[in-house]
């Protein structure tokens, strides 16, 4: 199995490396398990969120080949609009022919502008794939890369610099998780879908009483829920909201109420350490709500959407060849 080192930007962002072409042209990209295209800065793409990352040069790669399907794209954060080409992606020593992948030519706003990274390489289901391109990992499949059809994903919290996190292809790490994986179905194959049975805040059902849907969602920061379901926890743990954000006192971490999130039957529990993010600045520390609002509009939504403050707790696999997802506590 290939396993791609990931770095871990401010427990907000994790990214690797990819290359693409002949000779490889290198780019960081977002490994993102809700949505399901690859697209890199095109070297024709003149807004600044382009001009300040690595772009792509077609006419620099012997592999190239050009497409041309126009492409548009938009996530919760950031959109964007390109072109089609195809070429070889090579991902930790796994390399891709063939394969299908967009060229930025407009990225307009903030999101891309301000990124530590250059692009994004999707791992959702092909349902989900702007253009009905073929994602990476339904190539690598395709292509016998892979001795299982299935990825991993194991997120660092920010304080062990020294592995961000780590993809895998093609199985999972028994080094980082404790127990044993408990295994969970998908029950709709756009993202990686699952069904909660309830959320419990302090032991208490508040929340999703009669099961709900979410979503685990490596390209998501926090863990978002339907925004009058979150207003309502922010006030359980007693979150404030200050300028844009919901800060908590640090003081109060070992009083706040256990968050535990019951899939198939089994509690996944977050403590506030686990669902509150420290930032530093000037020496002083500064705690966050790690729950956030976001309303996916029906028929997708409404969704719970459990990122990375819930991938770093647990371990998730991603079983394509069984159209599960796998989840035991990291290590
Ligand atoms: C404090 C809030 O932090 C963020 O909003 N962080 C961004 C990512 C950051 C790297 C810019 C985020 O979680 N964005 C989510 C949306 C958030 C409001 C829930 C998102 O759009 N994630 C993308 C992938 C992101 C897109 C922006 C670039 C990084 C990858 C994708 O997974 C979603 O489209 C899935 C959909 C169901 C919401």
């Amino acid at each position: 199995a290939a396993s791609e080192p990931l770095i871990n930007y401010l427990d907000m962002e994790y990214f690797g490396q990819i290359s693409i072409g002949t000779p490889p042209q290198n780019f960081t990209v977002v490994f993102d398990t809700g949505s399901s295209n690859l697209w890199v800065p095109s070297i024709y793409c003149t807004s600044k969120a382009c001009t300040e990352h690595a772009r792509f040069q077609p006419s620099r790669s012997s592999t190239y080949q050009p497409v041309g399907i126009p492409f548009s794209i938009q996530y919760g954060t950031g959109s964007l609009t390109g072109v089609i080409g195809s070429d070889q992606v090579t991902v930790e020593g796994l390399t891709v022919t063939n394969q299908q992948f967009a060229e930025s030519v407009s990225e307009p706003g903030k999101t891309f502008l301000d990124a530590e990274f250059d692009g994004i390489l999707g791992l959702a289901y092909p349902a989900l794939a702007v253009d009905g391109v073929t994602p990476v990992f339904d190539n690598m499949m395709a292509q016998n890369l892979v001795e299982l059809p299935m990825f991993s994903v194991y997120m660092s919290s920010n304080p062990d610099s020294s592995l961000g996190g780590e993809l895998l292809f093609g199985g999972f790490d028994p080094s980082r998780f404790t127990g044993t994986l408990n295994w969970v179905p998908v029950t709709q194959q756009g993202y990686w879908q699952i069904q909660l049975d309830n959320v419990q805040v302090g032991g208490t059902v508040a929340f999703c009483k009669d099961s709900c849907q979410a979503i685990v969602d490596t390209g998501t920061s926090l863990l978002t829920g339907p925004t009058k379901d979150i207003k309502e926890l922010q006030k359980y743990i007693g979150a404030m909201p200050v300028d844009g954000e919901y800060a908590v006192e640090c003081s109060n971490l070992n009083v706040m109420p256990d968050v535990t999130f019951t899939i198939n039957g089994l509690p996944y529990t977050l403590t506030s350490q686990a669902y509150t993010l420290m930032e530093f600045s000037d020496g002083m520390a500064f705690c966050t709500s790690g729950f956030q609002g976001m309303d996916v509009a029906p028929p997708a939504g409404p969704l719970w959407i459990l990122g990375d403050v819930f991938i770093r707790q647990f371990y998730s696999v991603f079983d394509r060849g069984n159209n599960r997802v796998g989840l035991a506590p990291a290590a």
